[in-house]
This record gives structure tokens, C-alpha cells and sequence, in this order.
């Protein structure tokens, strides 16, 4: 451990020093605290990232005036081979001709070649949900009660078991968690608690992205407390360097590891190492691909997937105008629709040309927030105004460095329903959440032709579409072990009646087989 001395030295050639300023009058716990968080800031990087957050607040390099006329509308329809076909079900062979089912196979057999695995990205705070542990832990009411995390964990498990029937092998989708100083501790131990959902241990692998600090509009470091630098992720694009810091690609190359399905922890219907989206993009030999769902409306927070100039990059919902975001296309669409869903493949030699080559022309991204600080009395003070910059980096951002950019369309009912907010605003919250992912089974299970019976065994009607009051016409969930995408269901639901609420578990399905 550094002296005092060395890290006083250090903070000043970096113009940092008032960070010390109570330093002196800290018991010697608090003071060891803050000499350790202060310890790892190499004095150059922390001034470069001083001065570059208030520069880039002082002068944000907004786009140019003209810059809308510069996107094309993005989803030609051979980036869309979904767009209006039905998901496939069931195990029919009129699928044949189906592009989902085309794709397919070759998907299943990376996976069966071990050659896929999953990276979440797990190091974000939860304010908006209003929850103090990470998000993946949340559970949105459902009637087995999962949390995210353990869907996320179920899915893979079906996925590998599919893939290995198919290929007849054993495989293993190897599953990596980026976390942060918030969200790693409370992550790894309700794994530990949770036996690692029955996953071995040895495939999931928990990685910590970096911290840095809130800077004033001055360039100066937050102190949140006296003994404590007010820090944060530094945002999802943290990735390139998290995955350089603890030699993730290395472990990947270790395994076999080619291909890489990043996704966010918030999306309740995301398809892990989803074969589809794998197969579409080793078969267009992509190196870089986004799955995409139709924006909704203008002002959803989502990210749009356009072109600038011919090169592919996502524009963030925070950084796009409102008059832009409006800007219908001639057929009367948006026509910015191909609504980012944080959903990417890379190649692991594309992660490895960016973490070597192209990481350190990233462009941080300026948040403007309010950060908790401690005033020149020490005392501490919770601001009204923003009064902070925080720095972060987007997953996104490497697409414009991509040879081979691929984006996917899929249809939101059945892949995109994020868990963004508490109950208290309209949209993304935990009952939308719970509802899609309920409308969903209850529609897999119709398909599949289970029909449904009320509390008093009258038969309820069949609603394949929600109706207005959002909830489905009876209760149905269906266990990620028994059924990754709606597949394999006829054999335990055909032409059976069941009585709402229905759980289709694995213990359930082995009763129902005949
Ligand atoms: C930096 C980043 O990845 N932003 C993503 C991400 O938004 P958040 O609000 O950061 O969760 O998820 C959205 C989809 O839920 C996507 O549309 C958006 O572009």
C-alpha cells in the first residue's frame, strides 16, 4: 500500500488533490478506505478523464445540423428474414421452408461444437427499477416466482440440452457475467446460494468492469463523503477494457470459444445463444451483428440501429432528437425504426481487434446527473441541480469498426420486453414484464393445443392476443428447461385441458408424457 505522501503527490500531478482535503481528520478506518480507492488511480489517466469530462460537457460535439439526411432507413428486407414470418413451433416438417428454422441448424451447431457462449452485461445500479441489489435478482411476480437470473441460467441449460440432441454430443455454453464494485459481491453470492441454478460453476464466469469518478463541470473529482470518491461504471462499453483487465479472451480461446452473444441483464424474454440469431450470422459470416425490433413509438428509450455514410452505428435514444426520433418514412412508419434491443453477436477475433486496436477510440459518453458530494465544511449535501459528469462508454459503439455489421429483426411479443422501471411508471416496469413473458407461454401453449379452463372449470375463451386490461385469458407459465422458444410443447398440451393457473415444469411435463 502506497503512503499518504506518494498518493498526495500523485493526486497533484493530476490537479486532484483537494480529495485529501479532510483526509487528516478521518479515524484510521475511513482513512485506509480512501487511500485504498485511491491508491489504483494512475495520476495521468485521472486527470485525462478530469479534463476530457468537462471539456465534453462544455463543448458536446453534438451531430452536425444536417446529420438526419445522412440515414438511410435500416432494415432492407434481407436484414429482416423474420419480419412477418411466423416464429416456428412445434416439430412440423412444413418448417422447412421457413427462414427461422433454416437458420437454425447451423446455429445448433456451433453451439453443439462448444463454440458459443453468452456475455451478460450485469454491472448496472437499478435506480430507475428503485432497487439497491442488481437487477438479475429481481423477480416480476411470476407464479414460479424465478428471478431473471434464473430464466437467463434455465435457457442456457435447455439451449445446450437442444443443441446436444440435435448434433448427438454434449455441450457447454460457457455464460460470463460483467459486474461492477455495486452489483459483483451480491451476484456471485446469490449464485453461490442458488448452486449456480444448476449450472457448473466452472462455466460461469464473473468478470468486474472499472469504476471512475463523477467529475464536476470544473474537471474536479467528486468527493461523495470524506472518505469516499463518488465514482460510477463506467457504462456498458466498459466491456473492451473489463474483458483486456482480467483475460477473458483468453479464456474464451481456452474453451474454443468462437462466437459471443452479448445481451443486457433487464430483458425478461431475451433468447440466450439464441440458434437463429447465431445461425444468421455465422452464415452471412458476420463479425458484428444487433437483433433490432420495430420501434414502438417516437420517445421509446431505445437506441436506433442506422447507417451514417454507408457505416452502421447505434444512435442512443439520449443523444437523438426529438424531431429526428419523429421523422416518419414515406409509408408513414418511423423511419428510424429498427429499435436497438442490446442484443449483439461478435466474433471473439472481432473482440480481440477491438480490446487491442480500437478500444481507445471509443468516445466516452457525457451524463449529466445529480451526485451526492460533500461541501468545503464536509458536510453532505444532495443536490437538486445535476451537478455532475459521469463518463461512460456504449457496447454499441464499436459497430462503426465492424468488416461485416449484420442487424436482425425479431418480433417484440416474443423477444423484447425490458425491465427498466418500478410498477409506478406505464411502461417497462414488472407487471409489463411478467405479462409478456405470461402472454407469451399462454400463446405458445394455444399453439401447441392445450385449451384452458377458469377456477370453476368453465372453458375460457382462447385470446391468442392480450386483451386491453394486458393480461392474458389464463395463467401459463412455462419452465425455460421444458421449452426454450416454444418448441417440443404438443406432446404434454395437445388436446388436454387445464386449469388456470398452469405451471409447465419439468416435473410436470414428465407427468404429462405419454
Ligand atoms: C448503451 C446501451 O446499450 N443502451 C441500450 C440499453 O439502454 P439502457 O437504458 O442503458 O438500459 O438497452 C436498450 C434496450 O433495452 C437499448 O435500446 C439501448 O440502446
Amino acid at each position: 500500500m502506497a503512503s499518504e505522501r506518494d498518493i498526495r503527490a500523485r493526486l497533484q500531478r493530476a490537479g486532484q488533490e483537494h480529495l485529501l482535503r479532510f483526509c487528516a481528520e478521518l479515524a484510521p478506518g475511513p482513512r485506509a478506505a480512501l487511500l485504498a480507492q485511491l491508491e489504483p488511480l494512475e495520476p495521468e489517466a485521472l486527470g485525462e478523464h478530469c479534463r476530457r469530462a468537462a471539456a465534453a460537457r462544455a463543448h458536446p460535439s453534438g451531430p452536425p445540423p444536417s446529420w438526419p439526411h445522412a440515414y438511410g432507413l435500416c432494415l432492407p428486407s434481407a436484414w429482416a428474414p423474420r419480419a412477418g414470418a411466423t416464429p416456428s413451433r412445434g416439430g412440423s416438417g412444413r418448417r422447412k421452408a421457413d427462414p427461422v428454422f433454416l437458420l437454425k441448424d447451423p446455429g445448433f451447431h456451433q453451439i453443439a461444437l462448444n463454440k458459443v457462449a453468452v456475455l451478460l452485461l450485469a454491472g448496472g445500479q437499478g435506480t430507475r427499477l428503485g432497487v439497491t441489489y442488481p437487477k438479475g435478482m429481481y423477480q416480476v411476480g411470476l407464479p414460479s416466482q424465478k428471478t431473471l437470473y434464473q430464466l437467463q441460467a434455465e435457457r442456457i441449460r435447455r439451449v445446450e440440452q437442444l443443441a446436444g440432441e440435435r448434433c448427438g454430443t454434449r455441450c457447454t455454453v460457457p455464460w460470463y457475467i460483467m459486474t461492477s464494485e455495486f452489483t459483483l459481491g451480491p451476484t456471485a453470492e446469490f449464485f453461490k446460494e442458488h448452486d449456480f441454478f444448476h449450472l457448473d460453476p466452472n462455466n460461469v464466469v464473473m468478470f468486474e468492469q472499472r469504476m471512475l469518478p463523477a467529475v464536476t463541470f470544473d474537471g474536479r473529482a467528486i468527493l461523495e463523503r470524506k472518505d469516499k470518491v463518488a465514482m460510477a461504471p463506467d457504462g456498458n462499453g466498459g466491456l473492451y477494457c473489463a474483458l483486456a483487465d482480467h483475460q477473458i479472451l483468453e479464456d474464451m480461446e481456452r474453451r474454443g470459444v468462437e462466437f459471443v452473444h452479448v445481451y443486457c441483464v433487464d430483458n425478461i424474454l431475451v433468447r440466450l445463444a439464441d440458434p437463429v440469431f447465431i445461425g444468421f450470422c455465422v452464415l452471412r459470416g458476420a463479425d458484428c451483428g444487433a437483433k433490432v425490433v420495430e420501434k414502438a413509438y417516437p420517445e421509446e428509450p431505445v437506441g436506433v440501429v442506422c447507417q451514417v455514410d454507408g457505416v452502421p452505428q447505434v444512435v442512443e435514444y439520449s443523444e437523438i432528437s426529438p424531431e429526428t426520433a419523429r421523422l416518419r418514412a414515406p409509408g408513414g412508419g418511423l423511419l428510424y425504426n429498427a429499435g436497438n434491443i442490446c442484443n449483439h453477436f461478435f466474433t471473439r477475433d472481432f473482440l480481440q481487434r477491438v480490446t487491442r486496436e480500437f478500444e481507445p477510440l471509443l468516445k466516452p459518453h457525457v451524463a449529466v446527473k445529480k451526485v451526492p458530494y460533500v461541501d468545503e465544511e464536509g458536510n453532505p449535501v444532495k443536490p437538486l441541480k445535476p451537478n455532475g459528469i459521469k463518463m461512460e462508454k456504449f457496447v454499441f459503439d464499436v459497430l462503426p469498426f465492424a468488416r461485416n455489421f449484420v442487424a436482425f429483426q425479431v418480433l417484440r411479443e416474443e423477444e423484447f420486453s425490458p425491465l427498466k422501471n418500478a410498477d409506478s411508471a406505464d411502461r417497462d416496469n414488472p407487471s409489463t414484464a411478467r405479462r409478456a413473458l405470461l402472454a407469451q407461454h399462454y400463446r405458445w401453449a394455444l399453439q401447441a393445443g392445450a385449451r384452458f379452463l377458469g377456477p370453476h372449470g368453465a372453458q375460457l375463451p382462447e385470446q391468442p392476443s392480450l386483451p386491453s386490461s394486458g393480461e392474458p385469458a389464463a395463467v401459463c407459465e412455462i419452465s425455460p428447461l421444458v421449452s426454450y422458444s416454444g418448441e417440443g410443447l404438443e406432446v404434454y398440451l395437445q388436446g388436454r385441458e387445464f386449469r388456470s393457473p398452469f405451471i409447465l415444469d419439468e416435473n410436470q411435463a414428465r407427468a404429462l408424457q405419454p
